[in-house]
């Protein structure tokens, strides 16, 4: 059987979108590997189902490029709400988007020729904000954990481009604080509410971008007071700007979405 698929990506963060009300997907986590995979496969960071909800308009899913199903993932949020509102599955511009990490709303920054170059999405409130010791046996000594709906590990570095994030990025993604992995960002100050950010994810290794890291990135700088509440995060494939609202407590990020190309493959097996 064949599915259709669309190949997106937010600030280079690239992943497979399947409309599962039209092509429903009984094995993602074996098509996230199959379908993930550069060589053999469409190459991306992940797999991200689109499906009904009945707590909001619509539901995601995402699977990593090596299976593992994630609670949330920022990037792909902006996408979904990209696909839904030009291939005309809604005309909201205020969209509820159910996740494992609860419902969260997109803002569509509409163009007049109604395209969707930019999305706001409220990404809630962080949780578990601590710094944590590393121990002895790893290369950098403490860092910020928190939550975003997944765990993310923020250490702040003089020089991010010098960090060699295929040596240190496997050995934090399993330390043993965190029992379920995390996601490493590695983060540099660059100005009053700039930051540097390199990603190891977890489940994809190194990304061009991560949306609940960027949150998480700039949460633990303010926290730390190294930046106000308010910050750009840039990475290696762009920048998304971030609010930890003083008000409510919850992390606003804004960032573009691209839609590469349309395609369809075979469901393994
Ligand atoms: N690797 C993440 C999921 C993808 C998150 C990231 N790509 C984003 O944009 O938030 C995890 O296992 O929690």
């Amino acid at each position: 059987m064949k599915v259709k698929f669309t190949k997106m990506h937010g600030a280079g963060n690239d992943y497979i979108y399947v409309d599962t009300l039209r092509y429903p997907i009984a094995d993602p986590r074996r098509a996230a590997i199959e379908w993930s995979r550069p060589h053999t496969g469409i190459g991306s960071d992940g797999l991200v189902l689109i499906g009904a909800s009945s707590v909001a308009d619509f539901s995601m899913r995402i699977f990593n490029a090596d299976g593992s199903e994630a609670m949330m993932c920022g990037n792909a949020s902006r996408c979904i709400g990209k696909y839904l509102y030009e291939r005309g599955l809604t005309d909201k511009t205020e969209i509820r988007l159910e996740t494992l990490s609860g419902v969260k709303t997109l803002h569509l920054h509409v163009s007049p020729q109604r395209q969707v170059d930019a999305v706001t999405v409220d990404m809630g409130v962080p949780t578990l904000i601590r710094r944590v010791e590393l121990g002895a046996g790893y290369p950098f000594g403490e860092g910020i954990a928190l939550s975003m709906g997944n765990p993310h590990l923020v250490i702040f570095v003089d020089d991010a481009e010098s960090v060699d994030l295929p040596g240190v990025g496997p050995l934090l993604e399993h330390h043993p604080l965190f029992p379920h992995r995390v996601n490493v960002e590695f983060a540099q100050i660059t100005g009053d509410a700039e930051i540097r950010m390199r990603v190891w994810e977890r489940g994809s290794g190194i990304t061009q971008a991560c949306g609940t890291g960027a949150c998480a990135t700039a949460v633990a700088a303010a926290f730390t007071h190294r930046s106000p509440r308010r910050s750009a995060v840039r990475m290696d494939g762009g920048t998304l700007l971030i609010h930890w609202s003083e008000a409510d407590g919850t992390v606003r990020m804004t960032g573009p979405a691209v839609s590469v190309f349309d395609g369809e493959i075979s469901l393994p097996g």
